[in-house]
């Protein structure tokens, strides 16, 4: 039974495969009967079946139905693609498990109808999607969001708990959190009530000239007179008397209301701050995290740094990810701007740089949770591509062979693959647009990532370089001890030559040499340059096609490392001089 259901997963990955990517440009990796065999893209399996399908930004179009049938799935997550059609009804039925369900900005249209206690995460913002919700029964959603839509009707008492940003751009939708949905109708009566029609000013009129024609007597008008005067001067007393008692008791009750913060201020933030050191702070796309399963996931470690180790652990649900535990004598203290970078980090989303889903600042304990990039990193590809590991395998045992392999992936998931002259221009491509990104996007004081080289550019599922690690080092105790520099002779003498570099200062940039210099995007453009230049002079090169493109990329590494900071380029102009490489 198992088996057809195994058989089940991988046939409703194919269809939708078949609508989602007709050109097979993205999903190429999906081939065979097995997508649990770890070569699938995008697809986490727990004990052989389906559990989790990430391919965002993607350019995925067709329909999402045929994934509805992965009755183990616990996370869909398809963001930013072109996907259309219309979403199934949703129930415990065919998805008892599902946790989380990500399909905004997309193309998607009809009505939502979705019944799962299992929800925790509905998000369908920037879709087409329309109707009302009163089809969407999650008692357990914390994270949810329809906005973008043209979703009409009136907000269901279940849902206007969430703030109105998670509803907005929907024209017809209204009710708590959004205006009252009598409240556009009420208006246009009292409108009509106190416009008066052209009959009605007539008859006032008509009825002021027949009143102005009575003759009135003057003790009758004096008497009109007083007894207007009294009622004004009652109506001031009973005013004034309603605001004296009305400000008596509001001073009353915030001096007790002021009172009663006083007494329990130090208790709750007490109390904040303990629940704080305990429990992670999460981000989009890791809202249903929790501290409590990520120490019970069994981990591997990846590989230990200046800053800390890092692990891919993989979570009850089959979710990986990538964890990385700050060494407690880098980043000893538990400050306030610390909190502030991992919030401003936490915002930070891009295809080409790897997202900080969750952290957690303890005194004892500081733990960044990032997704987890499956194909290594730049270093592991330089790495398991060079000469001198591929002709010491060859004399090797291939049992010490193997096991070199493993040590390969140990530190980082070296492939083994071929690094040809295109793979280098596109992994540093998109080191170079994730960096621009950084460096552009809006914060109090220009963003630096400080920590740039090989180990700290990743590579997803689908083979992009994407920079990692960002923000960090600047709460480093021993900040420019921690400064990215290389053990001697690690750096290739052409990068070392091409950068006229005669001292071992490696990726750190001249002016932090000092110790005084705090790293700036002009260091991080050095940094970047050092890179470069080891993945473009690298003898390992052997395709005649980029002899021609060499010297044009030394060029760029040439001015992303000149001695005086100001005199490279940003990290948007190295984007474009290396766009015309590609
Ligand atoms: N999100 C991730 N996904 C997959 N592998 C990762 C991830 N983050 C880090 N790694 C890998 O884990 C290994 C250890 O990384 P770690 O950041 O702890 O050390 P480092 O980058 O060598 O040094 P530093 O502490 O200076 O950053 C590296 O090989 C790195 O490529």
């Amino acid at each position: 039974h198992e088996h057809a259901l195994r058989g089940r997963d991988a046939h409703l990955l194919l269809s939708f495969k078949a609508s989602a990517d007709p050109c097979n440009a993205v999903l190429r990796s999906w081939e065979g009967h097995d997508p649990c065999s770890g070569s699938w893209i995008g697809v986490t399996c727990y004990r052989r079946r389906v559990v989790s399908l990430r391919l965002d930004h993607s350019s995925l179009t067709g329909s999402v139905t045929p994934l509805f049938g992965l009755t183990r799935l616990r996370v869909l997550s398809l963001r930013r693609n072109a996907l259309t059609g219309s979403l199934p009804h949703l129930t415990t039925l065919n998805n008892p498990r599902l946790r989380r369900l990500s399909l905004s900005h997309n193309k998607l249209r009809g009505t939502l109808n979705v019944s799962l206690p299992s929800l925790a995460s509905l998000r369908v913002e920037h879709n087409q999607l329309s109707g009302g919700v009163e089809g969407l029964r999650l008692p357990n959603v914390s994270d949810f969001n329809v906005s973008s839509n043209q979703l009409s009707g009136k907000v269901t008492d279940l849902l206007s708990k969430f703030p109105a940003s998670a509803f907005e751009g929907n024209q017809g939708l209204c009710g708590s959190p959004l205006p009252g949905c009598g409240e556009v109708s009420r208006l246009s009566d009292d409108t009509t009530a106190v416009s008066p029609s052209p009959a009605s000013l007539q008859s006032a009129t008509d009825s002021s000239s027949s009143r102005s024609s009575t003759k009135v007597g003057f003790t009758a008008l004096l008497a009109i007179g007083i007894s207007d005067l009294l009622v004004i001067a009652i109506g001031l007393v009973v005013i004034v008397g309603m605001y004296l008692w009305l400000r008596k008791k509001l001073i009353t009750s915030l001096n007790g209301a002021a009172a009663s913060i006083r007494e329990l201020e130090p208790d709750k933030l007490q109390r904040e701050e303990k629940e704080k050191g305990r429990s992670l702070i999460c981000f989009e796309g890791g809202e249903d995290l929790r501290l409590d399963c990520l120490l019970k996931a069994s981990a591997e470690v990846l590989g230990k740094g200046i800053s800390g180790s890092t692990y891919r652990a993989v979570l009850e649900d089959g979710i990986i990810v990538a964890v990385k535990r700050l060494s407690a004598v880098q980043f000893p203290s538990h400050c306030k701007a610390f909190d502030r970078q991992m919030h401003l980090i936490g915002r930070v989303r891009h295809p080409r740089v790897v997202s900080l889903r969750a952290y957690c600042n303890a005194h004892e304990e500081k733990l960044l949770v990032y997704d987890f990039m499956p194909n290594g990193s730049l270093l592991s590809l330089l790495q398991s591509n060079s000469k001198f590991l591929r002709t010491a395998k060859g004399r090797l045992q291939p049992a010490i062979a193997r096991s070199l392999d493993g040590c390969l992936s140990c530190a980082g998931g070296g492939s083994g693959r071929t690094l040809d002259w295109m793979s280098r221009k596109q992994i540093l491509m998109g080191a170079a647009e994730g960096l621009a990104f950084i460096h552009a996007f809006p914060a109090r004081s220009p963003l630096v990532h400080a920590n740039i080289k090989p180990s700290n550019i990743l590579i997803d599922e689908q083979g992009n370089a994407c920079i990692a690690e960002w923000g960090i080092m600047r709460f480093a105790s021993n900040f420019h001890q921690a400064m990215p520099h290389y053990p001697s002779g690690c750096l290739s003498d052409g990068a070392m030559f091409a950068a006229g570099t005669t001292t071992r200062l490696g990726y750190r940039a001249p002016e932090l040499v000092n110790g005084k210099e705090q790293p700036t995007q002009e260091s991080d453009v050095y940094s970047f340059g050092m890179v470069l230049l080891e993945v473009v002079t690298d003898k390992e090169i052997d395709d005649a096609e980029s002899e021609g493109e060499v010297m044009g990329m030394v060029k760029i590494g040439m001015m992303c490392t000149a001695e005086r900071p100001e005199e490279r380029p940003k990290a948007n102009q190295v984007v474009r001089m290396l766009s015309d490489f590609l």
